[in-house]
Parts: C-alpha cells; structure tokens; sequence
C-alpha cells in the first residue's frame, strides 16, 4: 500500500479511543505532543554536525556526561507537552529532580516520564538512537489538589503504565507505540510531516536464534548468564543443537527495535561491575517502557529473575538488571537464575541465603 493511504497516528488513536467512550481524548492529545517532540528530535538528530545545540558536558545524576543533543532532546520534551494541561509533572534521565509544570500552565492528570535520548554515545558515529517514553497516571490526590509532583508520584510499578512507547531515528524514524492494546509501528512520512500506520500489531516470535549482549563485562557476569551464553556460542554441538547470532549496537532502543522485527533476546544483566549498581538501565525511563513495548508484543522482560513490570520502584533514577525479547528465551534465562546453581547444591553454605552467598 503506498504510503499515502496508510492511516496517521492521530487516526489510529481515534480507533483505539472508541474502546473507551467515556475518555476525554487527553492522552490522546498527550501522545501526539509527544509524537511531536519525537518528529522535531528527528530533524535535530538528522541534521548531525550542523545542528545548533545548547552546550552538553554537564554531568547528569547518573554521573554520565550529558551530550548537547541530550540536553536539546530533554529541551524539545518538555516545551511541546508541558503547556497543554494535561500533565501533573515529568521526571526524565537529564533531570535529577521530578520537573514541575510552571505556574502560568494548567496541571493536568499525567506523568510522563522519558530517556530523551537513548543510546547517546552513538550520537558522534551516526548510529541509530532514540527517545523512550512512559505515560503513568498521577495520584488521584496530586491531580485534585494540584500540588508540586514528588518523586513517591513516579514510584509506580511499570503494569501500571496506561500507554509506553519509543521514537526511533535511524535511516527512517519511526515511532512504535502501546496503548495497553497491542503495539503499532508508525513511520515518519517526510513528505507531509505525518507518523503513518506501517506496522500494525506487531508480534515478537516466541523463539530466537539471535542474543544481544556486551560480553567485554563477561567476566562481571553471574553465573546464570555465563551459562545462557556460553550455551549460545557452542551453538549446533552444544546444548542448544543451533547456531546462534549475536550482535551489539550499544543503543537499546535500536536493539528493541530489531528484536520487534525479527525476534531475539537482550540482555543487560545485573553483574558485579559496580557493586553501586543493580544494572546498567533504569527502571523507570528505560526497562518499563520497553518492558510493556515488549510484553504487549507478546514477548517478555524481566530483571532476569521476575517481571520488569511487577517491580515497585524505589527511586526515580534506580538502575536493574534487564533481560527481554522472545519469550521462550526469556523464560530460559530466567529458568536458569533461578534454579539453584550447581555449586549451591553441593553446598548448603553457597545456597541463596547461605553464609557464602556472592
Ligand atoms: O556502553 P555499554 O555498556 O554497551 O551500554 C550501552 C547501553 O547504554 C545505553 O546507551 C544507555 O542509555 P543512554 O544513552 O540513554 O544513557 C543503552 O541504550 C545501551 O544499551
Ligand atoms: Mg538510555
Ligand atoms: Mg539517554
């Protein structure tokens, strides 16, 4: 079908919009600021070396150096949605603090929550990146008094989320979207500036023969993930009778994006690295939208050892161990870290709550 009879994503939302009739079309409107954003980030990104950017070099509270284009991106987030009145507050990746809606604009019933751009080291080698974003409800107390958001606000568990999505600027920019109903890919028609439906309910294949992981930590692994990759590389010989495909490009969203398309597996697991860090990602801006994107696919994510999306957060920036894709995979992965390891069950001392325990 040319693209130019392809439905809009301002089409698509009035469809889903019908399954709830009483809805007052506000998060409708809240994507679509969003799908905006996204669209201008695209421009920006595209334009590369040329673009004119506030200066970068900040350090965020992750303790990473802010690119400009991960200052400009958090920038084009918050102008295109905070004006509308439909959200209580924001919280991103850029900003240690909640973002709290100014004074002169109404307050609305959302929080949106986002990695404005993910995969920034790729930024400088022109490699695909991307925005990830969350819309949660606030508190039924924060919206009907209109108070400053805090960051308990944002501490919802990601199965809480009412829609979830990403951008993603590669050759094309597409954006892929939930709203609780499936996932639908949308690609940026240049032509007439548009998102249009060319990915309708995507599904993640149940198997994979293709993993995702950066094995240069291989030797922070545990034990779990050393034994689900090492069952990979021995391939058609070893345990797993297949081959096995393995790639890295060091942005999740572009990886997301692939494993939506073909199937496959990523895994950024805990590892002892940083004994400070539970994991790489973060639960609330990275894993959960993913998670649900994922989940929604009918594919899986998890901490590795239980559901991304059953997590009660505990900070607005706290870091886990993530692992999605297909979910027989998944499954596996799983299997495998909970099982107790081979070495616990000749020894009591090495079991879960031993005296050994590492
Ligand atoms: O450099 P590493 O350790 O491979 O980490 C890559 C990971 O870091 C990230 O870039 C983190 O996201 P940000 O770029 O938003 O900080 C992920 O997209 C990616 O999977
Ligand atoms: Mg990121
Ligand atoms: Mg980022």
């Amino acid at each position: 079908m040319p693209l130019s009879n392809r439905i809009t994503l301002t089409q698509y939302l009035i469809e889903q919009r019908r399954r709830f009739p009483t809805a007052s079309g506000e998060l409708n409107a809240l994507i679509l600021d969003v799908s905006i954003a996204c669209k201008a980030i695209a421009r920006t990104v595209a334009l590369g070396a040329l673009a004119e950017t506030p200066a970068g070099g900040a350090i965020n509270v992750q303790g990473e150096e802010q690119k400009p284009l991960d200052v400009a991106s958090n920038a084009m987030l918050i102008r295109q949605t905070e004006w509308s009145g439909h959200l209580a507050g924001m919280a991103s990746e850029e900003m240690d603090e909640p973002y709290q809606i100014p004074a002169s604009y109404p307050r609305g019933k959302y929080l949106l929550v986002f990695d404005p751009l993910d995969g920034s080291s790729n930024i400088d080698v022109n490699v695909s990146v991307g925005s990830i974003f969350s819309i949660l409800r606030a508190p039924q107390e924060a919206i009907d008094s209109g108070r400053d958001v805090v960051e308990a606000d944002f501490l919802q568990p990601g199965a809480t989320q009412v829609a979830a999505g990403y951008a993603l600027y590669g050759p094309t920019t597409m954006l892929v979207l939930t709203v609780g109903n499936g996932v639908a890919g949308f690609t940026l028609d240049l032509n007439v500036g548009e998102f249009k439906l060319t990915h309708a309910d995507i599904r993640i294949p149940e198997d994979t023969h293709e993993f995702a992981i950066n094995s240069s930590n291989s030797r922070f692994w545990e034990a779990p993930v050393k034994r689900y990759v090492d069952e990979c590389l021995a391939g058609k010989t070893g345990p797993r009778g297949k081959d096995f495909n393995m790639r890295w490009i060091a942005s999740m969203v572009a990886e997301a994006h692939r494993i939506l398309m073909r199937g496959g597996v990523f895994l950024y697991p805990r590892d002892s690295k940083d004994p400070a860090k539970a994991g790489r990602l973060r639960l609330l801006y990275e894993a959960n939208p993913i998670g649900m994107v994922m989940e929604q696919a009918g594919g899986r994510a998890s901490t590795g050892r239980q559901p991304v999306l059953a997590l009660t957060p505990e900070s607005l920036h706290q870091r886990i161990g993530l692992v999605f894709g297909s979910r027989r995979e998944v499954e596996r992965i799983e299997q495998y870290h909970n099982e107790p390891s081979r070495r616990e069950a000749s020894n009591p001392l090495f079991a879960e709550r031993g005296l050994f325990r590492d």
